[in-house]
């Protein structure tokens, strides 16, 4: 009977737009039925083939209904047995006595002696022929049989085309196997091959995968980095403004922001669209370089936004812009989804007919009403907290669609090299690896909750001497309502227990100016402690604040320790941090909180997180939805993501088509998220 034209193909039940995507689903590992094992010679827990002639097939009822069968193998004497938990009847009509079976699975020690638990079996003639070739076992869903994939797999790799896209004299530079070589052998090992290495993903024939997934992603990068240099920008290169504010400024630049700044002054001076990512440890000075870039836009004539991912870190970019531009007779924006009215109407029409050079704010700054004049520069800050949508909708926001604004990203989360190298479209990086000088080391301790009396007793002791502390609640991660008790219920603890002390709280949920209010009250020295979620995690800037207790550090990334404890340390005095945690604390617990006592290097701890985490949490990927790559890892397959950055460049200018091949091979179906 035909089967009903609605059941989907293999590859689209696995999630696949073509069924010639097929030929890069690959095996999770194999069995071997390329050879019959003897049962006196496995041991126990190893899969095998075997094979017995059925001597006997019974229900049993207890403990449970089963089917027990028992063989034997031949030349021996005892028999060995298997066991179905579910079985049809007629299965149970074929296992008569004298049938002889093949059976593969798993061997373990039983009742009766070895025996195996629900393996595949099939009846076979005596003498009949062995598989020439491993059995892979593929990934699959719910409802389809790993047969059906087999099939279909051995139907594309029949058919579809495995031209070879790398030239002879790289693949053997790099000791790789030609493409339909490695693709045959990952779907049908023989017996010969190092099946440990295929599953384990070291075999070469998994290089030259993870290769070829590299390489079509620097290809792709490159090919965008084209693009986007036939794209009109903005010429801004006009820098008297950035020059007046650095004069203003009551500190000379440290070497490694002028390097940065010039940098990106240099790119904006070029008529196509920067794409540069600023990174910096917290506190590194990266608003202040942002700023400079921000007054070579306006000097030209042009306007800036300034987007950051929460309303408390737009706020204090704004504070920063206002500080450093009002002086210069430039008029700065803010714009947020609380602010309504007559506020808003103000600040939109600012921006509509130019006479504000600058607007800071969040999410609300790409919505449809928004017109800017005449944008010239975007600096997004903590870049990777914003959906890719929102990233392009404020590049789409510059007046002429044919002239695009300059992109400039900030970020506080050192992005490990390898990530920007791979993840990030054709980005230009710039890094401030060193901090403005004087500024001291934060001492850190890890200190159980059973302590908190301690740590209050301390709190006292720092704040009666004129410092300011912040208590920092825990993040929860799901639920923004359990964020709020939590740190709503230490404040009323605080409040209680320090009665002689300001104790402020600021959380996400206050509004707008509330939030800015408490904020500006701490900054002016009108609260000693300042309770927060972890809203204040990046941005924050308080240089009288020297002491920070943060609540089950546990629950939280190294990175945004890190960020958090970042917040401290910015004055003249001696800071702390101390990390609170709830016991009982588990030994890899312990040990990521000991990193961050450890270091105060933000990329140092970024690579501790990286291995702890995955990318996710770095690049936003959960934003995105699309995983980051199938095969290659970025940690473990450095050495493959160096080589297939220089061979893209070869590549495109040796042999175009080749390149062109390639790319239609592993990402027929575009990949736009990565070109955001
Ligand atoms: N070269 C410098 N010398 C001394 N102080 C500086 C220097 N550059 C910036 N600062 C000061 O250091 C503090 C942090 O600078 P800025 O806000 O630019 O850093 P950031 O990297 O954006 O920090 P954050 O991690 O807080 O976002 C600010 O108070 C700023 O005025």
């Amino acid at each position: 009977m035909a089967r009903p034209s609605a059941t989907p193909p293999v590859h689209a039940k696995l999630g696949y737009k073509a069924a010639d995507d097929l030929l890069l689903h690959l095996p999770i590992h194999y069995e071997d039925e390329t050879r019959l094992s003897r049962i006196a010679d496995l041991a126990p827990g190893r899969s095998a083939l075997l094979e017995g002639v059925v001597e006997r097939a019974e229900v049993l009822y207890r403990p449970r209904r089963q089917l027990l069968v028992s063989l034997r193998e031949a030349g021996t004497e005892a028999p060995f047995h298997f066991r179905m938990l579910n079985f049809y009847p007629n299965q149970l009509a074929q296992l008569r006595p004298g049938v002889r079976l093949r059976l593969y699975g798993d061997l373990r020690p039983g009742f009766f002696g070895a025996e195996m638990i629900h393996p595949r079996w099939r009846m076979v003639a005596e003498h009949a022929p062995l598989a020439g070739a491993l059995t892979p076992v593929y990934p699959t869903v719910a409802g389809l049989a790993q047969a059906r994939i087999r099939k279909a797999v051995e139907a594309v790799l029949a058919t579809a085309d495995l031209d070879e896209t790398l030239p002879d004299p790289l693949r053997a530079r790099l000791g790789l196997p030609g493409f339909a070589d490695a693709l045959r052998r990952l779907h049908a090992p023989g017996p010969e091959d190092d099946v440990a290495g295929l599953e384990r993903r070291s075999h070469p024939a998994w290089r030259r995968m993870k290769f070829d997934e590299l390489l079509a992603q620097q290809l792709s990068l490159r090919l965008y980095a084209g693009q986007r240099r036939r794209r009109q920008a903005p010429v801004l290169a006009e820098a008297g403004l950035a020059e007046r504010l650095l004069a203003n400024l009551p500190f000379p630049l440290t070497g490694a922001q002028s390097r940065v700044l010039a940098e990106i002054r240099a790119d904006l001076a070029r008529p196509y669209p920067m794409h540069r990512l600023l990174q910096g440890d917290v506190g590194s000075g990266k608003t202040c370089v942002a700023a400079l870039a921000a007054l070579v836009a306006v000097g030209s004539g042009r306007q800036t936004a300034v987007m950051a991912p929460t309303e408390i870190l737009a706020e204090q970019l704004y504070l920063k812009f206002r500080e450093w531009l009002v002086p210069l007779g430039i008029e700065v924006v803010w714009l947020a989804a609380a602010l309504k009215g007559k506020a808003r109407q103000a600040s939109l029409a600012a921006l509509a007919d130019g006479r504000a050079a600058v607007a800071v704010g969040t999410h609300a700054l790409f919505q449809d009403e928004v017109a800017f004049r005449d944008l010239a520069l975007a600096i997004v800050d903590e870049q990777h907290r914003f959906g890719v949508e929102q990233r392009l909708a404020l590049r789409a926001k510059g007046a002429d669609a044919a002239v695009v604004p300059h992109l400039l990203m900030m970020s506080a989360t050192p992005i490990p090299r390898s990530l920007a190298m791979s993840y990030f479209a054709d980005l230009d990086v710039s890094v401030i690896d060193a901090l403005p000088p004087g500024r001291k080391p934060i001492a850190t301790r890890v200190v159980g909750e059973a302590k908190r009396a301690e740590v209050v007793a301390r709190l006292r002791d720092y704040c009666a001497a004129g410092a300011q502390a912040y208590w920092v609640c825990p993040l929860v991660e799901e639920s923004e309502k359990l964020d709020l008790k939590a740190a709503i219920d230490a404040h009323a603890e605080l409040a209680a227990e320090l009665p002689e002390l300001r104790v402020g709280l600021v959380h996400g949920r206050l509004k707008a100016d509330q939030k800015a209010a408490v904020m500006a009250e701490f900054k002016a020295g009108g609260l000693d402690i300042l309770v927060a979620t972890t809203v204040i995690e990046v941005g924050v800037d308080v240089a009288n604040a020297s002491l920070m207790v943060i609540e089950h550090a546990e629950r939280m990334g190294l990175a945004q320790l890190h960020q958090l404890r970042g917040r401290v340390g910015r004055g003249g005095r001696e800071s702390t941090c101390l990390l609170l945690y709830a016991e009982p604390l588990s030994e890899t617990a312990r040990r990521r909180l000991r990193i961050v006592k450890d270091s105060q290097d933000g990329f140092a701890i970024a690579r501790e997180d990286l291995a702890l985490r995955g990318p996710g949490e770095f690049l936003g990927a959960r934003q995105s939805g699309a995983p980051l790559l199938r095969f290659a890892d970025l940690e473990a397959d450095l050495d493959l993501l160096e080589a297939a950055r220089s061979a893209a460049e070869r590549l495109l200018h040796d042999d175009a088509a080749a390149a062109r091949r390639h790319l239609a091979r592993w990402l027929p179906h575009g990949f736009d998220w990565l070109h955001a």
